[in-house]
C-alpha cells in the first residue's frame, strides 16, 4: 500500500496540489479469485468486477458525501485509473453513506476562503464534471439517498439513472433555494435531461423532486425499492454493455460534445466568474446563514 502525496496535473496546464493521503497501490489491493477487485482510498472506495469489466464507485465522505476538495482530488484519481484501463467499461455511481447519495458542493470550500482556493476548488469541480460526462465507460447512476445540487449534476452526468423510492430522497438542483445561481453548464445539463421548460421551471424555483416526481419530469430514468437499487443498476449496466463500444462511444460523444465544449472554451472566465461571484459579501452571507440553518435543524 503506498500513500502519497503529489501532485495531479488537470487541463490547461494547472495543477491541484494533492492534499490528500490518496492509496495508489490498487492493483495491488486484495484481489479474488472470481476477478474481484477492490481498491481503497479515503473517501472513494471502488470496486470492480474486471471479469464483467464493471467497477462500483461509492462515495465515502460522511456525513454527506460533500464534494469537498479532498473528495474531488482522490475522485478524479480514481476516474482517471479506470478510465486509463481498458478492462473496465461500465462504471456504476454509487453512496456509502446511509441515506445520502451527495449534498453536493462543500459549502465550507465556498465560504471564508481567499480567493486562490476559490479558484483551486472551482476548477476541480469543472474537471470532475468533465471527466464524468465525458467517459468512455457507461455511467450508471445508483441514487440510494439525497441528492441536491453538485450531487444531482453527479447523477445527471451519468448515461442512466436509478433512484431508490424513497421520500426522503430529493434530487434536483436547488441552487437558488441558498441565494445562488447554478452555473450554465449545470443548466444546460439539466436542459439536456428534462427539456427547456420543465429546466426552467425546476432552476428557479429550486425544485427538489421526491422520485416519483423525478421520474416523472425525466431526471431519473427508473425508481425501484431501495433493496433493489444496485442489482437494477448492474442489470441496466449488462444492457447497455451489450452494445458495441466504438458505436456506443462515438454516440454518446457526438450527443455531449456541444455541452462540453461550451464549458471548455471558456473555463478560465467561468472560474473567474464564480470567484467573483462567490466572494460577494452578500453571497458569502447567504451561504453562511444557510449553513447554520443546516446546523441548527438538529438543535
Ligand atoms: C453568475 C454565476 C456564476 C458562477 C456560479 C456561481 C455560484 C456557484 C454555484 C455553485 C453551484 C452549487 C452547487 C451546490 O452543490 S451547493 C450545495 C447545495 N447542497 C445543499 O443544499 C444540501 C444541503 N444539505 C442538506 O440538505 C442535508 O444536509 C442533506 C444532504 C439532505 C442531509 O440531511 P441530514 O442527513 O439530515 O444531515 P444534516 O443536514 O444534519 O447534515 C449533516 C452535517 O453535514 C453538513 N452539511 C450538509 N450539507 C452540506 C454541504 N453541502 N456542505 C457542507 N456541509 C454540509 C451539515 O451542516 C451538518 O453539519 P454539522 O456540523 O451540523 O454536523
Amino acid at each position: 500500500m503506498a500513500l502519497v502525496a503529489g501532485r495531479k496535473t488537470f487541463a490547461a496546464g494547472k495543477t491541484l496540489l494533492l492534499r490528500a493521503g490518496v492509496w495508489l497501490g490498487a492493483e495491488a489491493a486484495a484481489r479474488g479469485g472470481n476477478g474481484a477487485r477492490r481498491f481503497v482510498s479515503q473517501r472513494v472506495l471502488v470496486e470492480s468486477d474486471v471479469t464483467a469489466g464493471i467497477a462500483t464507485i461509492k462515495f465515502k465522505n460522511p456525513p454527506v458525501n460533500s464534494l469537498s476538495l479532498e473528495f474531488l482530488t482522490e475522485f478524479i484519481i480514481c476516474l482517471e485509473k479506470l478510465e486509463n484501463d481498458k478492462t473496465y467499461r461500465g462504471l456504476i455511481l454509487t453512496s456509502d453513506c446511509p441515506g445520502i447519495f451527495s449534498a453536493g458542493l462543500d459549502l465550507r470550500e465556498m465560504c471564508g476562503k481567499n480567493l486562490a482556493h476559490y479558484a483551486e476548488y472551482w476548477r476541480a469541480i469543472q474537471e470532475t464534471w468533465l471527466k464524468l460526462y465525458l467517459s468512455n465507460m457507461v455511467l450508471v447512476a445508483a441514487i440510494n439517498g439525497a441528492s441536491p445540487a453538485g450531487g444531482c449534476l453527479m447523477a445527471l452526468s451519468s448515461d442512466y439513472r436509478v433512484l431508490a423510492d424513497n421520500p426522503r430522497y430529493r434530487i434536483g438542483l436547488n441552487e437558488t433555494l441558498l441565494g445562488i445561481v447554478a452555473p450554465f453548464w449545470f443548466k444546460d445539463v439539466l436542459v439536456n435531461t428534462i427539456g427547456h421548460r420543465a429546466a426552467e421551471h425546476a432552476l428557479q424555483l429550486g425544485l427538489l423532486f421526491q422520485p416519483t416526481e423525478a421520474l416523472q419530469v425525466g431526471m431519473v430514468d427508473q425508481v425501484v425499492p431501495e433493496d433493489q437499487v444496485q442489482s437494477t443498476a448492474l442489470s441496466v449496466m449488462t444492457e447497455w454493455l451489450a452494445i458495441p463500444d466504438h458505436a456506443r462511444q462515438l454516440t454518446k460523444s457526438m450527443m455531449r460534445k456541444a455541452t462540453a465544449d461550451n464549458l471548455i472554451k471558456q473555463r478560465e472566465a467561468d472560474i473567474q466568474n464564480f470567484v467573483s461571484f462567490v466572494s460577494r459579501d452578500s453571497i458569502q452571507k447567504s451561504l453562511q446563514v444557510y449553513l447554520e440553518k443546516l446546523k441548527q435543524k438538529k438543535h
